[in-house]
C-alpha cells in the first residue's frame, strides 16, 4: 500500500467521497427513495353531479334543466359531460326541404342538384329539385329531418352558463395490490353531514371531495363563462403518490385541474367541444318527430395516478453495493490525477510500479494494487 503525503491528492479523494455521498443521501434516499419497493395505483373512479338551472329562452319558454337533461351520458367511466350550451332544433319529422345555402348546395336550375347525390357536410339526400329557400336564394332540395339545423349562430351568453354553480361528487377508491393497500377520497373524518354541506377549497376544505365546476375551472385558470359557449375537455387530477412508510393517515389524495382540450389562440381552427343528439317523439298526428339537439359543453375526465413506496431489503442493498461500487471508482480516479496532473508524479510512479528486469530479481512493491492517500 502506497501512502503519499499530498494535500491536494488528499483534498480531492475526500471531496469526491463526500459528493458520492451527498448524491447516495438526498437524490437517491431522500428523492428518489431508492431503499423502497414501488407499486402503481389501480383506481376506480364514480361521479355524480348536482345542479338546476332555470332557463328563459324564445324556443322552450321557461324550462328547468336537471341532472338527468345536462349530464351526457347519465354515468360514464372516469369522465362527465355537463351540457352548458346548445342548438336547438325542434320539430324535425322525416319530410322534403331546402338545403342549407352553402357553396355545394346553392343551385339555379335543376341541372345542379343530383337525384340520390348525398353531400358529406349535407343534411340529406338530394332529391334532383332546385327550391327557394328564400326570396333570393334557391337550393338543392333534401329528403331529410326537416327543418333542418341551422346552427351558424351560436348562444350567447350561453344558455346554461350557470352550471358554474354546480358540484360533483367525486367517488374514487384507489388500491396498492403489492401492498395490500386500499383507500378512498372519502377519508375516515368524514361523515355524512360533512359531506352533504362541504365543498372543496384548497385552504379551508382540502378534503372535500365534491367540486364547484366554476371553481375548479378557476384554479386552472380558465374563464367558465368563455369556455361554456363553445365547450371543452376539463382533467381533475387525483395524485395519489404515498410513502406507506408512514402511517397510512398520511396518504391522502391531491387534486389538481388543468384545461386538457387546445386552446392556442393563433390556431383556433375548430375549437371546443360538441356532439349532437336527438329526443324523439309522437306528434298530435301520431308521426315520428324529434327535437335535435347541437350540444356544446365540458367533459371533465378524473385522471388518477400514483405511487406507492415501502421499504424492502432487496433495493436497498442493490442501492447499497451501487453506492460501494461507486465509492471505489474515487481511488481509481485520484490515482489518475496523481500520475498526471502532479508535479511529483515521476516520483509517485517510480514507487508505485516497479519494472522487473529478469525473473526473481527484485519483489515488486507494485503487488499491492490499491493506492490509499493520507488524510490532508
Ligand atoms: N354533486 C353533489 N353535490 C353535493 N352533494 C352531493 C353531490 N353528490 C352527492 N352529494 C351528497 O353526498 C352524499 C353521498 O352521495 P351518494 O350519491 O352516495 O348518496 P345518495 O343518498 O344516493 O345521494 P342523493 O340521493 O342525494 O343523490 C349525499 O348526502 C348526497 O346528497
Amino acid at each position: 500500500m502506497l501512502v503519499i503525503n499530498n494535500k491536494t491528492v488528499g483534498a480531492l479523494f475526500r471531496l469526491i467521497q463526500l459528493l458520492i455521498i451527498a448524491y447516495v443521501a438526498v437524490y437517491v434516499c431522500w428523492i428518489q427513495r431508492a431503499y423502497q419497493d414501488t407499486d402503481s395505483v389501480i383506481s376506480s373512479v364514480s361521479t355524480k353531479v348536482k345542479g338546476n338551472i332555470l332557463t328563459n329562452s324564445s324556443i322552450e319558454g321557461v324550462h328547468v334543466w336537471d341532472v338527468p337533461e345536462y349530464v351526457i351520458p347519465p354515468q360514464g367511466e372516469n369522465s362527465f359531460f355537463v351540457l352548458t350550451n346548445m342548438i336547438l332544433t325542434p320539430g324535425q319529422t322525416q319530410s322534403k326541404c331546402p338545403e342549407i345555402p352553402s357553396e355545394v348546395t346553392k343551385c339555379e336550375s335543376v341541372s345542379d342538384c343530383r337525384e340520390g347525390h348525398n353531400e358529406v357536410h349535407g343534411n340529406g339526400v338530394q332529391t334532383g329539385h332546385c327550391v327557394k329557400y328564400s326570396d333570393t336564394i334557391k337550393t338543392c332540395e333534401v329528403q331529410a329531418w326537416c327543418p333542418l339545423e341551422n346552427d351558424t349562430i351560436i348562444p350567447k351568453p350561453a344558455l346554461l352558463g350557470a352550471a358554474e354553480d354546480f358540484t360533483v361528487l367525486i367517488k374514487n377508491s384507489i388500491q396498492y395490490p403489492k401492498f395490500n393497500f386500499r383507500k378512498r377520497n372519502i377519508l375516515h373524518h368524514i361523515n355524512s353531514t360533512y359531506l352533504k354541506n362541504c365543498t372543496f377549497d384548497r385552504k379551508t376544505n382540502p378534503h372535500c371531495p365534491i367540486f364547484r365546476l366554476g371553481n375548479m375551472l378557476t384554479e386552472a385558470g380558465e374563464d367558465f363563462s368563455v369556455m361554456a359557449l363553445k365547450g371543452g375537455i376539463m382533467g381533475i387530477f387525483i395524485d395519489w403518490n404515498c410513502d406507506l412508510d408512514f402511517p397510512e393517515r398520511f396518504c391522502i389524495p391531491k387534486y389538481s385541474f388543468s384545461r386538457l382540450d387546445n386552446k392556442n389562440p393563433e390556431n383556433n381552427v375548430a375549437p371546443g367541444y360538441n356532439f349532437r343528439f336527438a329526443k324523439y317523439y309522437k306528434n298530435n298526428e301520431n308521426i315520428e318527430t324529434r327535437t335535435l339537439i347541437k350540444a356544446f359543453g365540458i367533459r371533465f375526465d378524473v385522471i388518477v395516478f400514483g405511487m406507492a413506496g415501502k421499504f424492502n431489503i432487496v433495493p436497498t442493498i442493490v442501492n447499497l453495493g451501487a453506492t460501494l461500487a461507486f465509492l471505489s471508482l474515487v481511488t481509481a480516479v485520484c490515482n489518475w490525477v496523481m500520475l498526471t496532473c502532479m508535479k511529483d508524479r515521476d516520483y509517485y510512479a517510480k514507487h508505485k510500479f516497479i519494472h522487473l528486469n529478469q525473473k526473481g530479481d527484485s519483489v515488486p512493491l507494485s503487488s499491492m494494487e490499491t493506492t490509499s492517500y493520507g488524510t490532508p
